[in-house]
């Protein structure tokens, strides 16, 4: 079974946000993507809402449920009060807890899981009886007592942060060691028990060398990179639709 594709809304989100305006549209992107065949939707809101809004997030429920039922609602992010009680509103089929602080700009680290298996078994299970799996924010070289204590939180998955793998767009060589370590982290995880999910910086051309490196990797949530590939492949068209517009 090839890896499901979760399409994360961030990016969208933050070009609307340049102006007060309703464009482009968070749910109607998302909505195109499901129609497309999308896994699913991810959103990673952070507390400054600098993308993603809080008021997003029931749209996309609301448009998952009466359109898409068979689909996925993914939520990253940092486990404030806030973000739990954002979650136990909007129901997501899955939660991502990332170990972000606030201030950061990107997520760039999986959990220590060891320091921190006490505090994220009780969110753990607190979000499962909300009915949600579990995913925690993974290194892509976490040892195996690092993933074994990833095991016992009680999360479902780990998600691999595949920032590093996606640094060496131009570098092939290096992209081979990230690649080795993702594989070798993949085999730990997948042995204990731990679902694989990965993302950050993924792209049509370095996702089919993970996919084929981690062949049990059940889901990939991308923004960046397949914003910047519909904004290629869609400019010549727009360009297209505008020169017509201006004819009056
Ligand atoms: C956890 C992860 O890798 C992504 O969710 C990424 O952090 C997206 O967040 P930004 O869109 O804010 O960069
Ligand atoms: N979990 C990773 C994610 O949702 C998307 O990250 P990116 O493709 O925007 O780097």
């Amino acid at each position: 079974m090839p890896a499901k594709l979760s399409v994360n809304l961030n990016a969208i989100a933050m070009l609307r946000n340049r102006r007060d305006l309703p464009w482009p549209s968070v749910t109607g992107l998302g909505r195109i993507a499901l129609a497309a065949g999308a896994g699913g939707l991810t959103v990673h809101p952070r507390p400054d809402q600098r993308h993603i809004r809080f008021t997003d997030v029931p749209e996309i429920r609301a448009l998952i449920d009466d359109e898409f039922p068979d689909r996925e609602f993914n939520i990253e992010g940092y486990p404030t009060q806030d973000f739990l009680d954002l979650v136990q509103r909007a129901e997501p089929e899955q939660v991502t807890l990332v170990p972000d602080d606030p201030e950061q700009p990107t997520s760039d680290h999986g959990w220590d899981f060891v320091a921190n298996a006490d505090i994220l078994r009780a969110i753990v299970a607190r979000l499962k009886k909300n009915g949600a799996r579990v995913s925690l924010f993974c290194d892509p070289d976490a040892s195996e007592v690092q993933i074994a204590a990833a095991k016992s939180t009680g999360a479902d998955r780990v998600e691999f942060y595949t920032g590093p793998y996606g640094a060496c767009h131009d570098d092939s060589a290096k992209a081979a060691k990230e690649l080795e370590k993702l594989e070798k982290t993949a085999l730990l995880a997948h042995r204990a028990g731990l679902g694989v999910n990965a993302g950050h910086d993924l792209t049509v051309a370095n996702l089919p060398g993970l996919a084929r490196a981690i062949p049990h990797l059940l889901e990939v949530s991308i923004g960046h990179g397949l914003t910047a590939d519909a904004l290629e492949h869609g400019m010549a068209g727009s360009v297209r639709r505008f020169i017509a517009a201006c004819q009056g």
